[in-house]
């Protein structure tokens, strides 16, 4: 589920007044998500997202991410940016929650992408990053290569209790991807959650790119193997797909290009992005009461993929 706040219809239809929007026809809580508050919201004139971010999206980094989707949206590229009300404001408070009305789009998140689906949707990616080229603002990644050790070491010995041992394994894991992790390739504005529940298809044709709220200033290739990592693999991270992982790279290649240093530094990038969604699955595993309304995430999907790039990557990405 991902309704942590209720709205009520009074304050809904109070909050639409402050727009050109219609008045308020219905309102359904979206189970789909586990970050923010998600409503679909019909108004006379339209349809609308309405979000009420909660505790991992901090108020003060909406603005970075708002601007991020004006500047993809001018550009033309299919992303939900926030509805401005009359007086060009983005960012409101609702139900004492920082809140936007957002764009809707068209088109549903695929479960078992297709190498046709993986490859529009890594165009799309390729797109994004020459559009985000003359994108000046910035915003740290928290969870980026600064943020492992941290973290694994706030997970602590519980680690094992996932796994015998997994305690030990992961700080030997994060030493190693420190290490080898690359300087001086090119940095940008990135996506870095691009998963398949995060883009939006009819058929083979993208029709949205959504949920920027790990959006962060990071080595931009970064990003397409956070990607390749969510899409070649099934949930479990135990069979690798070679021909979703060929479509992922020959789309963002076709697209916007990748240079020969990108492409060797993508073993370690995906080792990177593998131990960057266990070490926050595995927090989240480790401090979600196992009855609470939220579906973890299995933490071990990506231990798995971790090993797959430390034992196939280079051969992978040659
Ligand atoms: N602009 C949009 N247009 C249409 N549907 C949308 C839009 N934004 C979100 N949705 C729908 O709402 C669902 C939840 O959105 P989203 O993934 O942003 O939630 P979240 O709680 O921030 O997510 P996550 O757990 O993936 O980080 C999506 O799967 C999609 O079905
Ligand atoms: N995509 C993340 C969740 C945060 O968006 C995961 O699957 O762990």
């Amino acid at each position: 589920m991902a309704v942590y706040t209720q709205v009520s219809a009074e304050a809904l239809s109070r909050f639409l007044t402050r727009f050109d929007a219609g008045e308020l026809v219905s309102a359904k809580g979206i189970a789909e998500g586990v970050e923010n508050s998600n409503y679909l919201v019909e108004t006379t004139r339209d349809r609308f997202i309405l979000t009420l971010y909660e505790k991992r999206v901090a108020a003060a980094d909406l603005p970075f991410f708002m601007a991020l989707l004006d500047h993809l949206a001018d550009k033309g590229l299919p992303v939900p940016p926030a509805i401005k009300d009359r007086q060009g404001v983005e960012i409101h408070e609702l139900e004492g929650r920082p809140a936007c009305l957002i764009r809707f789009l068209p088109g549903v998140s695929v479960s078992h992408p297709t190498p046709a689906q993986a490859q529009a949707a890594a165009q799309a990616m390729g797109q994004m990053h020459a559009a985000l080229a003359d994108f000046t603002l910035e915003r740290p990644n928290a969870l980026g290569p600064e943020g492992w050790a941290p973290l694994a070491e706030r997970c602590g010995k519980d680690l094992d209790a996932i796994a015998p041992g997994l305690r030990g394994d992961v700080q030997k894991a994060v030493d190693r991807v420190l290490t080898a992790w690359p300087a001086g390739l090119p940095r940008s504005a990135i996506h870095a959650d691009l998963f398949p529940d995060n883009v939006l298809m009819l058929g083979d044709r993208v029709t949205g790119v959504i949920d920027f709220y790990f959006a962060c200033t990071e080595v931009r290739a970064y990003d397409l193997a956070v990607m390749h990592g969510a899409w070649a693999f099934d949930g479990a991270g135990k069979r690798f797909d070679a021909e979703i992982g060929t479509a992922v790279i020959n789309g963002y290649a076709g697209a916007f290009g990748l240079s020969d240093a990108e492409r060797a530094a993508l073993p370690v990038l995906a080792e990177g992005a593998a131990l960057r969604f266990f070490l926050t699955r595995a927090w989240d595993w480790l401090n979600t009461p196992a009855d609470a309304m939220v579906t973890r995430k299995d933490p071990l999907a990506y231990w798995r993929r971790l090993e797959f790039y430390a034992a196939h990557g280079s051969a992978l990405f040659a």
